[in-house]
């Protein structure tokens, strides 16, 4: 069983008790009435700043007693969207802390979680989401196109996310508009920060290939710096996920400035790699 199997087997688990708790046809009443979801900022290189207590490679990162303050000081510092984890028994998130983040920022907000049914992109929408995460490598096809066509008809936007070139050919049969690739395997927990640089041109020449639009890329994991941001923008990374870099830094608004600063610079320069990109 890998990393990530045990971690969906308890996602279920709680999903179970959820869904006996709330029916699904209450939650879609209270989806319906959420205002609606807004898209991410149109263009320009951009931060996703995550809001993290935990995670099952490194276990604590910080306390984060107000996600809503944390996500305040993401919104202060220019995040283009902020993530919101919510799965509980790894990464210690909750759907409380995407209703609190919900209530104290505009920018849009993504549920990142294991997203596995129907029932989970309804409360993503209920409790406040504008993007929902996608995990190719925890879903046959046939769910991942089923939760992906639900996610767009709720107005929302998918991060579908991929690992392997396998999986960004299965992410690229959907003909998405936002491609992320993890950088940390979710069944080993390894990180290897070159799979972006790897993988982004392989993405952009497939797309190429089949005549569909290109998919904006998102970098995601193991940004420990400024210089690590400027590095996936170089890549050709339209926008960068960091979770752990700004959770234990102690000024979150002026480290999420900062990076946000080298990605421009690093996406705007010469030696920035557009493979294949209009
Ligand atoms: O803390 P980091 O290394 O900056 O990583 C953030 C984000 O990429 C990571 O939390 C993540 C990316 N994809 C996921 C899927 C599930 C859980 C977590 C993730």
């Amino acid at each position: 069983m890998t990393v990530l199997d045990s971690i969906v087997a308890g996602v279920r688990e709680d999903l179970a008790a959820r869904e006996a708790a709330l029916r699904l046809t209450e939650l879609i009443r209270h989806a319906d009435a959420a205002p609606a979801a807004r898209p991410l900022p149109a263009a320009g290189f951009g931060l996703i700043a995550e809001v993290k207590r935990s995670s099952p490679s490194k276990g604590e990162l910080a306390e984060i007693p107000d996600p809503a303050e944390l996500a305040a000081s993401y919104e202060a510092g220019g995040a283009a969207a902020i993530s919101v984890l919510t799965e509980q028994r790894r990464f210690r998130g909750s759907l409380a802390d995407l209703d609190a983040v919900r209530a104290r920022v505009a920018a849009p907000l993504l549920r990142k979680d294991f997203i596995v049914s129907e029932y989970q992109v309804f409360e993503a929408r209920a409790h406040g989401a504008d993007l929902v995460l996608l995990i190719v490598a925890a879903l046959d096809d046939e769910v991942l196109a089923r939760l992906y066509g639900l996610i767009t008809e709720l107005g929302m936007t998918p991060l579908v996310e991929v690992h392997t070139e396998q999986e960004a050919d299965r992410a690229l049969a959907l003909s998405p508009s936002l491609l992320g690739v993890n950088t940390r395997d979710l069944k080993t927990l390894q990180v290897d920060t070159s799979a972006f640089g790897r993988l982004a041109p392989y993405i952009r020449d497939r797309a190429a290939a089949a005549g569909i639009p290109q998919p904006r890329l998102v970098a995601e994991s193991g940004v420990a710096s400024a210089a690590d941001v400027a590095a996936y923008a170089a890549d050709g990374a339209d926008l960068v996920l960091v979770g752990e870099a700004l959770v234990t830094d102690g000024e979150p608004e002026r480290a999420l400035a900062q990076f946000t600063q080298a990605g421009r610079e690093a996406a705007g320069s010469p030696f920035a790699k557009k493979t294949g990109s209009p």
